[in-house]
């Protein structure tokens, strides 16, 4: 159950379609896209109508639950359906473990279901606990971080982490929305996020609706202020935990890392337990997805560089665990993250088995 139900919410399940808020039209216009299909869904994920590693999960759960729908009218095979959609949406973003997560608990929902209609009543009923759960899960990882952070603290923040990009309160923009609600928090600098311009675009727009003061800069700014002392914390989310802890965030990440640990700034990365995959066991095992060159080569339409320009557009780096200070949860905190740290701490919630002191540690600097 929600806690705040007049809460804008960014998604929505009405028992037949998903409606999204389209954050490809964000912050000009408030738009909102109704996904009938799985294809509606499997297109909106890539591109990028819906994002952020969670919101992503339960928007995958709805287009799970749309292709049973879709078999239950038709009389078709509603397995079927279930593993073509999976294959469909996996294809979507690879490197979001939420996406997979959220697959994974759709089908073993639907386990023993006797037919398509039961099967899609399931998944229906699921994609409502989801939302809910999220919110809970949000505000408890926002209370964890937010204990991070002493009064008058400046963080700096990339790409957007707010409840757009988990269809609930947010992970790192949650800490900061926690923070500012407790009068911990002083200010935040937002960097734009290129090429999708997730900072500019989203977090800005997030921010000023939370009337929490905030500063836009280049993402090439940030080392420079985190150099002259103007940053206390910088807070990132996360879209893959491998097992050892290294962490697949938005391209632009690792370098925050790096000049944060050189200016001895915490680097502290939030993400829900549904972001972490035990079964990829380091940041070079997980799969990084590569964009369309047009994302680097336009902005908003307008185009920034010969169109025939070679170009490279990872949407996410890896940055290793050693450069992490500590991981927030909505189960706690891990400080200093390493594989043992993490295989215990998964095992005390209920995912996996824990690893014996000594077996493997944070020594892969
Ligand atoms: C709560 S959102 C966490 C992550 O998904 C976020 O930090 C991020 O990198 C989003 O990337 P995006 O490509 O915009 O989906």
């Amino acid at each position: 159950m929600t806690d705040a139900p007049s809460e804008w919410r960014p998604l929505h399940w009405t028992g037949e379609s998903l409606v999204i808020v389209d954050q490809t039209a964000l912050p000009d216009e408030e738009r909102l896209v109704e996904c009938r299909t799985i294809d509606d869904v499997a297109a909106a994920i890539r591109e990028m109508r819906v994002r952020g590693a969670p919101a992503i999960g339960i928007s995958a759960v709805a287009g799970l639950a749309l292709a049973v729908q879709g078999a239950a009218r038709e009389g078709g095979d509603w397995r079927r359906a279930l593993s073509a959609g999976e294959a469909l949406l996996a294809s979507t973003r690879p490197t979001a473990a939420d996406l997979f997560h959220g697959l994974q608990v759709a089908r073993e929902r639907v386990a023993s279901a006797v037919d398509a209609a039961e099967a899609a009543h399931l998944l229906g009923q699921l994609v409502l606990e989801l939302l809910d759960r999220q919110w809970a899960i949000d505000r408890a990882l926002a209370d964890y971080g937010a204990g991070l952070l002493r009064s008058g603290t400046r963080v700096l923040t990339h790409c957007n982490t707010g409840a757009l990009g988990t269809g609930a309160f947010g992970t790192a923009l949650g800490i900061i929305r926690r923070a500012y609600e407790l009068g911990r928090l002083e200010h935040v600098w937002v960097t734009e996020t290129r090429p999708r311009l997730q900072g500019a675009r989203l977090t800005v727009w997030e921010l000023r609706r939370s009337g929490i003061p905030h500063t836009l800069i280049v993402d090439g700014a940030a080392p420079f202020l985190l150099a002259r002392g103007e940053v206390d914390a910088v807070l990132v989310g996360a879209d893959r935990v491998a097992a050892n802890g290294d962490v697949a965030n938005k391209i632009g990440t690792l370098g925050l890392a790096v000049a944060a640990e050189r200016f001895r700034v915490p680097f502290y990365v939030a993400a829900p337990l549904s972001t972490f995959d035990p079964e990829t066991p380091d940041g070079n095992a997980i799969p990084i997805e590569e964009r369309d060159p047009a994302e680097v080569l336009r902005v908003k339409g307008t185009w920034i560089a010969p169109a025939d320009t070679p170009v490279r557009n990872p949407a996410f780096d890896v940055t290793p665990h050693w450069l992490v200070t500590a991981l927030v949860t909505e189960r706690g905190i891990i400080p200093a993250p390493d594989r043992r740290k993490i295989a215990n701490f998964l095992a005390a919630n209920g995912r996996g088995t824990s690893v014996e002191p000594g077996e493997t540690g944070r020594d892969e600097r």
